[in-house]
Order: structure tokens, then C-alpha cells, then sequence
């Protein structure tokens, strides 16, 4: 049996609302109820979303969460390009249903019925620059965002990614405390990285798969607040104090070591 028209208008809002995400018929009690955006699966799974997906960390994380099948629905927020990114990641073929928010008036339409809301919004470092160099401006973003995330989804998991770390995620906390929606459980800040870097630099010393090797690291995600503790290696191993020296050094230099290079290639390109 042929579709009628109006199912057919329908299908056609429905494949095409990510590139409009101002489009009326994606607002509540329209077409397109949240509860018709599951993986194609069937099974309802983790609704997320990325604040910066179109940076330079965003990109790669919101092709990774369309990967994952966990994830039912994909919100892709950003103040620059989000409809774009959000075209590019929705043609992958994978269950998560992907939509595009564009800048402050469309903050709420992505936050709204998260479970898991990520945060790269804001600015990176250049050479030269500590993190804390970039309070001024990322603290002012992430609250904005946190608001945001109080008003319209007090109970997602918050993971920040947005520099300085160390200051980020206590300027969430406030943000929540004041909104009386805070949960220490559900607020991280993003600090892996010190981890997987610490796994990779003790496996070239060790000669070993890094995918062997488990480093834990405790303490902030900046400089000497990061503390890999050595002596707790897993295999267990010892270490020459020369040893410990370079690689304490280098897993607390780790983003700096990428941040040079990075600009370089960027500078290089630019110049192309
Ligand atoms: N925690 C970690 O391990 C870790 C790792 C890498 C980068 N970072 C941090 O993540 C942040 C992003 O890095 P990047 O390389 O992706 O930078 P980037 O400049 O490539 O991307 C940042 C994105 O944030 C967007 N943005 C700016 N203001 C915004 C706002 N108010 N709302 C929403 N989006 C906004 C920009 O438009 C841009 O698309 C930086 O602060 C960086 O230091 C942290
Ligand atoms: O170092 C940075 O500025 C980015 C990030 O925190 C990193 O560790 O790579």
C-alpha cells in the first residue's frame, strides 16, 4: 500500500530535522517525540550530548558516541557550524539518531531530556600558555552551559572537558549547588588522558604493549597536579630515579608536548 501524503511529509521531517533544529515539528508533543528517537535497534539507550561538538575535540567525540550502541540520541551543540558537523556525523550508519543545535537560543532544545551531557566548549591553549590561562574566558562558557544543564536536565552525568580542569569542574559544582541540583556523583571532570599517556610513555620504558600496562594517576589535570604513582605499576616493576624523573616529567608535559605540535601543524597549514 502506497504511504499517504501526510505520512510521507512526516518521514521527510523526521530524516531531514537534524539539519534544522530550529524546525517547529521537533518541539514537544510534535512528530518528533523524544520517545521516537531510539536507536534503529528498537531498544531506548543513553540520550547524549556534546557542548563544542564542532571543535576540534568535538568532532571526534561525537563520531564516537554515534558509534557507540548505548547511545539512542545524539545532540550536537555548538555556537559555530554545529548543522554542518551534525550532517557529516548523521550519515554514518549506525543507530543513534543525531540533531544539530546552533548557538545560545537553541541551548535548551539540546539539553533537554539528557542523560549524559559532555563539555569541549571553549578555548584551547596556544604555545606558551598554561591552562589556567584559560580561565577567564572557558569559566564564563562552562557556566553559562551549566545553567543551562540545571534549568533543563537536572539529572544528567556531567562530564567536563574544558580547560582548566582543575577550576572547571568546581565552578560546575557551584553552579549546581545553587540551582540545588547538585550530585558529586554525577559531575567528572575529563582526565584520562594523563592516564593513557602514563600507560604509554612507562610501556615504551618497560618495553612493553601499553595496552598491558595500567599506570594510576591521581591528583588535577595540569602540570605538577598530576601524579602518576610509580610505584604502583601493574606488572609490577621498579623504576631508576633517572627513570622516574623523565617519565613523571613527560606524563605531566604530556599536553603541552601535543599543544607545540599541534600549533605548529596548524601554523603550517594555514600558511599551505
Ligand atoms: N580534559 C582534557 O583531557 C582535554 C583534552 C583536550 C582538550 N581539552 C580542552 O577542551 C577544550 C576544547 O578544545 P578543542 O581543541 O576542541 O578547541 P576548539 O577551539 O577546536 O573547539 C572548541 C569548540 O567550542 C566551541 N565553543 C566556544 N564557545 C562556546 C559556547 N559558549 N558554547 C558552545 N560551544 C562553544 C567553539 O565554537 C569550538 O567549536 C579546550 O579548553 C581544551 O583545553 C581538554
Ligand atoms: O594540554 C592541553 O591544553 C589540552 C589537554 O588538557 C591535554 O592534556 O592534552
Amino acid at each position: 500500500m502506497q504511504p499517504s501524503g501526510a505520512e510521507v511529509h512526516q518521514r521527510i521531517a523526521r530524516i531531514s530535522a537534524h539539519l534544522y533544529p530550529s524546525n517547529p515539528q521537533m518541539g514537544d508533543g510534535s512528530i518528533l517525540e523524544r520517545t521516537n528517537c531510539r536507536a534503529k535497534g528498537g531498544a531506548a539507550g543513553f540520550k547524549v550530548a556534546i557542548l563544542g561538538a564542532a571543535g576540534g575535540i568535538g568532532q571526534p567525540l561525537a563520531m564516537l558516541m554515534k558509534m557507540n550502541p548505548l547511545v539512542s540520541v545524539l545532540h550536537l551543540y555548538d555556537v559555530v557550524n554545529a548543522p554542518g558537523v551534525t550532517a557529516d556525523i548523521s550519515h554514518m550508519d549506525t543507530g543513534a539518531v543525531v540533531r544539530g543545535f546552533l548557538g545560545q537560543s537553541e541551548l535548551e532544545g539540546a539539553l533537554t531530556g539528557m542523560d549524559l551531557v559532555i563539555i569541549p566548549a571553549g578555548i584551547p591553549r596556544k604555545p606558551g600558555m598554561t591552562r589556567d590561562d584559560l580561565f577567564k574566558i572557558n569559566a564564563g562558557i562552562v557556566r553559562t552551559l551549566c545553567e543551562g544543564i540545571a534549568k533543563c536536565c537536572p539529572n544528567a552525568i556531567v562530564n567536563l572537558i574544558s580547560n582548566p580542569v582543575n577550576s572547571t569542574v568546581p565552578i560546575a559544582a557551584e553552579v549546581f549547588k545553587k540551582a540545588g541540583t547538585y550530585d558529586p556523583k554525577k559531575l567528572l571532570g575529563v582526565t584520562s588522558l594523563d592516564v593513557v599517556r602514563a600507560n604509554t610513555f612507562v610501556a615504551e620504558v618497560l618495553g612493553l604493549d601499553p595496552r598491558e600496562v595500567e599506570v594510576p594517576v591521581v591528583g588535577g589535570h595540569a602540570g605538577v597536579t598530576i601524579l602518576p604513582l610509580l610505584s604502583q605499576v601493574k606488572p609490577p616493576c621498579s623504576f631508576t630515579h633517572e627513570e622516574t624523573e623523565y617519565l613523571t616529567k613527560r606524563i605531566q608535559d604530556g599536553g603541552t608536548e601535543v599543544v607545540e605540535v599541534l600549533s605548529t601543524f596548524r601554523i603550517c597549514r594555514d600558511c599551505i
